[in-house]
């Protein structure tokens, strides 16, 4: 049989104030891969990731995460329990600036578990030299480039190993060069903890360094207008929307 989806959506729609932003999206996300939710401003991108965790209500459809059903949840604490074993990076999620990168990536430690201070710390110091940040544990957020404010957002997402990561617009405001790094970065973390991605962005270099596979939404389309392979779709689609997205900035 095969294994049970990471993600599984099933016909999702969303409506603010009777609008739609999409409707009938369906697909699944595998475990271990890279899965990229692509697609030009404005077509709902966030608001999909915001559905499938529960931040914003869907109007149709049904969207399972680790095979468990958000919406059907029977009380807070199983939501919770749920969303615990849940990574986020906002796009503007900033990190506290107060607080050196290790405690910023103690904080959901903290918040979630019973550790003692030391286990919490020893577990951050793990979490920022996975993302190359061991010497700069120390630093405040002002202290640091971009690129690293990133890195460190990772690290604090993945502060209680969840086994699915959300990441919206990593490279949202990096330089190329950067933003080639982080995207190594979070190929390599996915190879190597078996962590399963979630990246929302409309950077084409990133869509096709990263993503093992994808859907496009298409705001006109008010839905899903291509999935699967971002390689294959940039040769191979006969869409319109399609190829001119993949072919306007390869070019
Ligand atoms: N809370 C809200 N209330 C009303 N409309 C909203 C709300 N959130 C998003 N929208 C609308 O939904 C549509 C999709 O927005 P969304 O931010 O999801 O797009 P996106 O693809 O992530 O865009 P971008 O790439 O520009 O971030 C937009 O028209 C936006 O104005």
């Amino acid at each position: 049989m095969a294994e049970e989806p990471v993600i599984r959506a099933e016909g999702l729609a969303v409506a603010f104030n009777g609008n739609t932003v999409f409707r009938d999206v369906t697909f699944e996300v595998r475990r271990g891969e890279i899965f990229v939710i692509l697609g030009g401003s404005g077509c709902g991108k966030s608001t999909l990731l915001k559905a499938l965790i529960g931040l914003v209500p869907l109007a149709a459809g049904r969207a399972f995460l680790l095979g468990e059903e958000l919406a059907a949840a029977r009380d807070d604490a199983t939501r919770r329990a749920l969303l615990r074993r849940i990574g986020v990076m906002w796009q503007s999620g900033a990190l506290f600036g107060s607080m050196t990168l290790a405690e910023n990536v103690e904080l959901p430690l903290e918040e979630h578990t019973a550790l003692p201070r030391p286990a919490r710390e020893a577990l951050a110091r793990a979490k920022l030299g996975l993302v190359g940040l061991g010497d700069a544990a120390a630093r405040l957020p002002a202290e640091i480039s971009g690129g690293m404010a990133k890195r460190a957002g990772i690290a604090r997402a993945m502060a209680l190993d969840p086994p699915l990561l959300f990441l919206d617009e990593p490279g949202a405001g990096l330089d190329p060069i950067t933003s080639a790094g982080l995207d190594r970065l979070i190929v390599d973390i996915a190879r190597d903890t078996g962590t399963t991605f979630v990246v929302v962005t409309h950077e084409l270099q990133s869509i096709l360094a990263i993503g093992d596979r994808c859907i496009m939404l298409d705001k006109q389309a008010r839905g899903m207008i291509a999935e699967g392979d971002p390689r294959r779709l940039r040769e191979e689609s006969t869409h319109p929307t399609v190829r001119a997205f993949f072919r306007r900035e390869a070019a």
